[in-house]
């Protein structure tokens, strides 16, 4: 709905009103494609992007510039620094009949105290941002909303301006002759530190042994170097083509794209339900139908991959059960197939409770025992102190959520960090009593496909 802004100068009492205010106004936009939007906005906003589609493809969302960043250095706050922005910006939106609700997206780190490198600088511990252009793709239609934060009373001349590089940017998405998009060219893949990997997993099973915690999951990452740099768009699109049944998600941050295609919904809320889904244990898909059929029916019986999941049900069910009512957890978990792997999935419901919003089932969640451990509190410390790696936003939250409450995260795996001609990849596993070093490391592997292959890189069998 079109409309010029005029700042609010007199508030319902008459009285002035100076100071932020928050616009938006959505364009009918036609049929447009979300990468060939994602791309039309690389020269003016390349490293202020975001991209995102859910895991059945029902929403794909593009944000294009910052109209305003929210950030938390917060350790133990950040969740609730973020929720403080958020509802200080949406007090003052001003959103007519016909417009989209604006949503704020990016992500969290993974443990804001272990922290031991410059290797995420650029992601402190809450990134988000509301994009100055939004592209929201769903039943089969395309919306883009400009969004205005601003403090000053030129929020007219300001929207004129926006309407305008608007404007070009659909045309561009539209017009442009997109070539296919490319792989890199990978020159090295250096497995960083796989020694000390696979010494930590024996150890962490030790200690898991002696009593110290039930589950840790370890994770370890490795370096793809390519011939020249890779665009974030290239990517995205090899991702988007090559993972159907996952959400991908894409957040820049200066000269890094943080990127990945997961399976793992961390929390979505929508329509006054909450969905989550329990997702540990995990094997190789099979070269036949038939091999593929026999590992899955070894995952289901397997006793540790289900207790690897078990742990991960009880979790998400305590926290679903203290936040909402009406809990549905299925008995027992069934197979969730994707391309490159095989997991025990169990899916979580359940109706909010009135007093919790997104941000604290994201807060109460994570890290869940898929990616932290149990007990929580005896599994982060083993990390910190046995991983030789950092994490950043890897198997941390990343996702959206809009001004009227819905939004949904997923957790960060099957992911890499992108930066010129280099990425590093991560992957991890749920180490238990039984694990044995060399089948987790073989997992970790299964992991890397995802990215690896978007990334041009060779996949072992
Ligand atoms: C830690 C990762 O996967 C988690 C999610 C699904 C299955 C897992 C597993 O079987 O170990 C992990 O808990 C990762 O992909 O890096
Ligand atoms: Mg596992």
């Amino acid at each position: 709905m079109k409309h010029n802004p005029t700042p609010h100068t007199t508030g319902s009492a008459g009285r002035q009103v100076s100071g932020l205010h928050f616009y938006t106004e959505t364009i009918d936009a036609g049929r447009l494609s979300p990468l060939a939007f994602f791309e039309a906005g690389e020269n003016e906003f390349a490293g202020r992007r975001f991209y995102w589609e859910n895991r059945d493809k029902t929403l794909k969302l593009v944000g294009i510039g910052h109209a305003m960043t929210l950030t938390s250095d917060a350790a133990d706050g950040r969740f609730a620094d973020v929720r403080a922005q958020w509802q200080r910006l949406c007090s003052v939106l001003v959103k007519e009949e016909g417009d989209l609700p604006p949503v704020l997206f990016g992500g969290f780190s993974f443990d804001p105290e272990n922290h031991p490198s410059d290797e995420w600088k650029g992601f402190p511990p809450a990134y988000f941002a509301v994009p100055q252009f939004q592209l929201a793709e769903k039943g089969g239609r395309t919306f883009v909303s400009i969004n205005l934060v601003t403090e000053g009373e030129t929020a007219a001349e300001d929207f004129e301006r926006l309407r305008l590089i608007c404007e070009s940017m659909i045309h561009e998405a539209q017009v442009m002759e997109r070539t296919p998009a490319q792989k890199p060219e990978v020159s090295a893949l250096d497995e960083l530190a796989r020694s000390d990997y696979l010494e930590a997993v024996g150890e962490v099973t030790g200690r898991i042994r002696a009593g110290e915690a039930e589950k840790v999951v370890i994770a370890r990452s490795v370096q793809l170097a390519f011939d020249e740099a890779a665009t974030p768009s290239s990517i995205l699109e090899n991702l988007s083509a090559e993972q159907q049944e996952s959400y991908l998600f894409g957040l820049e941050s200066g000269s890094k794209l943080f990127f990945g295609a997961t399976p793992e919904r961390l929390v979505e809320i929508r329509d006054g339900q909450a969905l989550t889904a329990c997702v540990a244990g995990s094997i190789r898909r099979g070269k036949t139908a038939s091999e593929d059929r026999e590992l899955g029916e070894g995952l289901l019986h397997d006793p540790k991959n289900r207790s690897e999941h078990q742990y991960v049900v009880s979790m998400i069910g305590d926290v679903f059960r203290s936040f909402c009512e009406e809990v549905r957890i299925p008995a027992g978990p069934r197979l969730l197939k994707v391309r490159d792997i095989q997991h025990l999935f169990t899916p979580v419901e359940g109706i909010p409770n009135p007093d919790k919003d997104l941000l604290d089932f994201v807060e109460a969640l994570h890290p869940t025992p898929a990616l932290g451990g149990t007990p929580r509190e005896a599994a982060l410390p083993i990390i910190r102190e046995s991983e030789r790696m950092d994490r950043g936003f890897y198997g941390a939250p990343v996702g959206w959520m809009d001004s009227e409450g819905n939004g949904e995260f997923a957790v960060a795996i099957r992911s890499a960090l992108l930066e010129g001609s280099g990425a590093r990849l991560y992957a991890g596993g749920g180490i238990v009593a039984d694990s044995v070093p060399e089948e987790e490391y073989e997992e970790t592997w299964v992991k890397f496909r995802p990215v690896l292959r978007a990334l041009g890189g060779k996949l072992n069998g």
